[in-house]
């Protein structure tokens, strides 16, 4: 597959998973063009480490394009051009990787940042969702209080492959009352694909894994 073909840019209606191919998407009205020159700088940037953090996977490092401010800026801004004038009250960034994002584009929108950690981490009261992973199983916690009844949220992290640790975000939010819009992420994991289970909630990202 060349790398153009790698390139893909999705996001729908509630009721759907989406995962669109570029034609599709550069049709569609206010999405991402998939003919935005971001998106192969994007996908160059990522550097893709066979075997880790176990023997089969082959994991996505977004560390290298975080060492390309250039690069860094593109996958914020084209979040924050999608997400600008929604509505948006809250991102939610889940830990660690969701981090990095999500406070750059919840205040470049004027939104509030939630964020969503792993166990024993937050001093407060809080809510937990466990989950399964490509490697092994974890859980995530969020304050009570975060979200008020109705406030539309979306939910950034770096990468979906299962689609897991997504669902347990979005669970987390709706118990407590957020209208979870959109999840959004940098890199998609094809294989994974038919896999995603995301409750119904769109899922938009930027670009496929390249391996
Ligand atoms: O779609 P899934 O199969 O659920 O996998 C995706 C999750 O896995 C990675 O995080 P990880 O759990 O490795 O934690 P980290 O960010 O703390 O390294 C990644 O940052 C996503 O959060
Ligand atoms: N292949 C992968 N690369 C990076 N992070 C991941 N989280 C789950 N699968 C991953």
């Amino acid at each position: 597959m060349g790398e153009q073909e790698n390139i893909k840019s999705g996001g729908g209606d509630k009721n759907n998973v989406v995962e669109e191919a570029m034609p599709a998407a550069a049709k569609e009205n206010g999405r991402v063009a998939a003919t935005d020159p971001r998106l192969q700088g994007i996908s160059d940037a990522i550097r893709v480490v066979p075997h880790f953090p176990k023997p089969g996977i082959m994991f996505n490092d977004i560390t290298a394009l975080l060492l390309r401010p250039d690069v860094f800026k593109d996958a914020v801004d084209m979040f924050v051009e999608r997400y600008r004038g929604m509505g948006i009250a809250a991102v939610a960034g889940i830990e660690a990787r969701g981090f990095i994002f999500g406070p750059a584009i919840a205040l470049a929108i004027g939104a509030k940042f939630i964020p969503l950690r792993k166990p024993k981490k937050l001093p407060g009261e809080v809510i937990s969702e466990t989950y399964e992973l490509e490697y092994g199983r974890d859980c995530l916690e969020m304050h009570i209080g975060a979200i008020e009844q109705g406030e539309r949220v979306v939910v950034v992290d770096d990468l979906v492959a299962t689609g897991g640790t997504l669902s347990a975000a979005i669970r987390l939010l709706e118990r407590a009352g957020a209208d979870v819009v959109e999840c959004a992420c940098l890199i998609g994991v094809p294989k994974f694909k038919d896999f995603y289970k995301l409750n119904g909630t769109p899922v938009y990202i930027l670009v496929e894994s390249r391996k």
